[in-house]
């Protein structure tokens, strides 16, 4: 029983369809990124996990049940949040347990786990966008939710501010919450992320580990002539594995063949100046995918 699976899920907005058959799976304890660029399809996709946008087609399960049925599960931050700027932090949070019908408890655990406590008592007005935001996700963990939802939780925010979001995601994954979020900052998802799911024109065109998603490592290397190390490495690895970019020989090999490469070229007559391991980034990867840039 998954916390997150949809089938063919659909949204068409007259011509528009802002989702396309989208089938995602997010397993339990994970964080998985939801991906893509701006008007892909990934706020329209959440909002109908929560109910909040009618499907045109296709199915949602959350825990296994349909939509509706298990929100005490899901918590969720999906637009910029609303608090009350007069209200401290703490006295939001407050307002809105007893609105859940939580313990007040609650709010102290909630604002503990957004690192808050201290500054739970100053006006929400005066919070830094950084702080606001996880207000927002504290908000989404009052109910102590298994899963927990967030649309861009990092947007707008300052570099300090983006590292204490990605450090709570981290803390909230390790605690054993599955958690769900949307990003187009690819440099996050690949860091916080267990698995992503890449969505482009409402479709999700990749679904995978970060790690599958690079496609593993690659081998650079500086030969000359590069003609003829090219035609070496066809021969080492097949044809398809050797490209020439730049000038340089990228080979679709792991590092453990290095060696075993640079002897071969060296061997055959040809002059290596430079062997080195080239990951893909997962930004080269993204680009590709969703055909942007
Ligand atoms: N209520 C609506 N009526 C008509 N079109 C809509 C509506 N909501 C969304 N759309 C369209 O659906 C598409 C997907 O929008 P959506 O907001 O889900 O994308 P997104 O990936 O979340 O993008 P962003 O990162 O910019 O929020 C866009 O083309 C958008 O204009």
């Amino acid at each position: 029983m998954f916390p997150v699976e949809t089938r063919e899920l659909t949204k068409r907005y007259g011509r528009l369809v802002a989702v396309d058959r989208v089938s995602l799976t997010v397993r339990p304890g994970e964080v998985y990124g939801f991906l893509g660029p701006n008007g892909a399809g990934k706020t329209t996709t959440l909002r109908m996990l929560l109910g909040l946008v009618r499907p045109s087609g296709g199915t949602v399960q959350l825990f296994g049940k349909q939509i509706g049925q298990s929100m005490d599960d899901v918590g969720a931050l999906i637009e910029g949040p609303a608090f009350y700027p007069y209200l401290s932090g703490r006295e939001n949070l407050r307002v809105l347990a007893r609105y859940a019908g939580c313990p007040d408890r609650r709010v102290e655990i909630a604002l503990d786990l957004v690192d808050l406590s201290d500054r739970g008592g100053d006006r929400y007005g005066t919070y830094s966008l950084g702080m606001k935001q996880r207000l927002g996700v504290a908000a989404a963990l009052l109910k102590d939710p298994r899963l927990l939802i967030l649309d861009e939780p990092t947007n707008g925010l300052d570099p300090a501010g983006v590292a204490d979001m990605r450090r709570l995601i981290r803390r909230l994954g390790a605690s054993g919450k599955t958690v769900l979020l949307s990003s187009h900052m690819l440099g996050e998802v690949q860091q916080i992320c267990d698995r992503v799911g890449v969505v482009s024109g409402g479709r999700l065109v990749a679904e995978s580990t970060v790690a599958e998603l690079r496609g593993g490592a690659r081998l650079r290397v500086v030969a000359d002539p590069v003609d003829q190390a090219a035609a070496r490495a066809r021969a080492l690895l097949g044809e398809d594995r050797v490209r020439i970019e730049d000038g340089a020989l990228v080979l679709d090999a792991e590092a453990g063949k290095a060696a075993w490469i640079n002897a071969e070229l060296v061997g055959a007559g040809i002059d290596v100046s430079e062997l080195g391991v080239r990951e893909r980034e997962l930004e080269d990867v993204f680009l590709e995918l969703t055909n942007v840039g």
